[in-house]
């Protein structure tokens, strides 16, 4: 077919002829249209492929067996060995590696990348917190203890063996709100070169049944994995108030996350290179379980900062700031009784507003004293507005 239709084309081709070259145009763009569809017919078909595959599951590799079976943790919950598909570098598999396995859990047949589990993703890991000792003022007595039970034994454990005590796991931090409970736990990890890590107990009260415990492991896990680490809880008397009733499901999920909670603190060791610290303003609510000892054994007060710790926290703010010399760090600690260290930077904040809405690029004594006015007003309010709602 194709030589007749080759040699009747040599005979009558001429491609001076209009309707030849209308045609040749038409076939041109017929197959440029009929390449598009080609393509369009292949994406269709990935797309479709896509839907219709069924979904991996996702696991965590715990363990790999001399005869190269893998034990992996399926995020469908049970422990599984399992093989390894052909084009899987078995080299690259270690425990906490994320791995894909196949709908039927048999094969691992991708290696996902690095990523913690997305409810730890809401918890904050910072390799080096940027906080010092020097940047907090007037808790000299919390930071040397601090230095002795946390920094030590992270830095020293082979001391601490050797003299044959043991330091405590648990510290608790406690105190009114803005008092630098969260710097002093940020410096002591930045100071002992460990990996703070910061959770927020109310995350740990989640809405699913099961997830607050599951959050509380996957910390610790991830605590192991990046210590020398410190977990640091904030607001523990979220989770950790004395219970009055069993009632609800919510009392009773957030009973069994402070169970996970508690039977993670009990699996460390004292000298083991992860440290607990928690930080309440409510130390009167909590359940005597958590401060059983081996457990938050430390109790550290971070009490309002007295007439001494105030001018210091003045010092460590305004030497940042540009001022004026009518500065007097006695007459502003005096202005304060009463003031949190949170209130004081606040403070100090305010003035450098006031100096802005002047025109200034200076802040005077006048702009502080001002400043404390407008916060001890604020406070006052708050507080009166509080006292109301108490008896609405
Ligand atoms: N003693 C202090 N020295 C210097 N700055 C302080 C001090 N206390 C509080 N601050 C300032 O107040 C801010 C809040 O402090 P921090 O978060 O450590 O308080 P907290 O006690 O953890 O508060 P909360 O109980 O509300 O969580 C800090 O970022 C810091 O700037």
């Amino acid at each position: 077919m194709s030589d007749e239709l080759d040699s009747y084309r040599a005979k009558h081709y001429n491609s001076d002829d209009p309707i030849v070259r209308l045609l040749e145009e038409k076939i041109e763009s017929l197959t440029k249209e009929l390449e598009k569809l080609r393509q369009d017919l292949n994406w269709y078909k990935g797309e479709l492929e896509k839907l219709l595959a069924p979904p991996y599951i996702e696991a965590i590799v715990l363990d790999i067996l001399p005869d190269g079976k893998v034990v992996v943790r399926s995020s469908s919950g049970p422990n599984l060995i399992v093989n390894v598909s052909s084009n899987i570098d078995i080299k690259k598999l270690k425990p906490g590696t994320s791995v894909a396995l196949t709908q039927r859990g048999s094969t691992i047949v991708e290696i996902l990348p690095e990523r913690e589990d997305v409810y730890v993703k809401s918890f904050e890991v910072v390799e080096k917190p940027n906080v010092h000792y020097s940047d907090i003022g007037g808790l000299s007595e919390q930071i040397r203890e601090l230095v002795e039970v946390v920094e030590l034994p992270l830095k020293n454990p082979e001391l601490f063996r050797e003299i044959g005590i043991e330091p405590p796991k648990g510290v608790l931090l406690y105190g009114p709100p803005g008092t630098g409970k969260t710097m002093l736990a940020k410096a002591v990890a930045a100071e002992s070169n460990a990996t703070f890590i910061q959770v927020v107990a109310s995350e740990f009260a989640q809405k699913f049944v099961g997830e607050g415990a599951r959050i509380v492991r996957e910390v610790f896990e991830l605590a192991r994995r990046k210590a020398p680490s410190i977990v640091f809880i904030d607001e523990i008397d979220a989770i950790g108030a004395k219970r009055v009733d069993m009632g609800t499901s919510g009392e009773r999920e957030v009973q069994r996350t402070l169970m996970q909670l508690l039977a993670e603190i009990d699996g460390f060791k004292p000298l083991d290179n992860v440290k607990i610290i928690a930080a309440t303003n409510r130390i009167d609510i909590l359940d005597p379980a958590l401060l059983r000892p081996g457990r938050f054994d430390r109790l550290i007060e971070v009490p309002l900062p007295n007439y001494e710790g105030r001018k210091e926290i003045f010092r460590i703010y305004l030497q940042k700031m540009k001022v004026d010399g009518s500065i007097k760090y006695d007459v502003l600690a005096s202005l304060t009784n009463g003031f949190s260290g949170a209130e004081i930077k606040n403070a100090c904040t305010e003035a450098g507003y006031i100096a802005i809405r002047e025109g200034r690029r200076y802040i005077t004594m006048d702009d502080l004293v001002k400043a404390i006015e407008k916060i001890r007003a604020k406070n006052n309010k708050s507080k009166s507005t509080e006292r109301s709602e108490k008896y609405v």
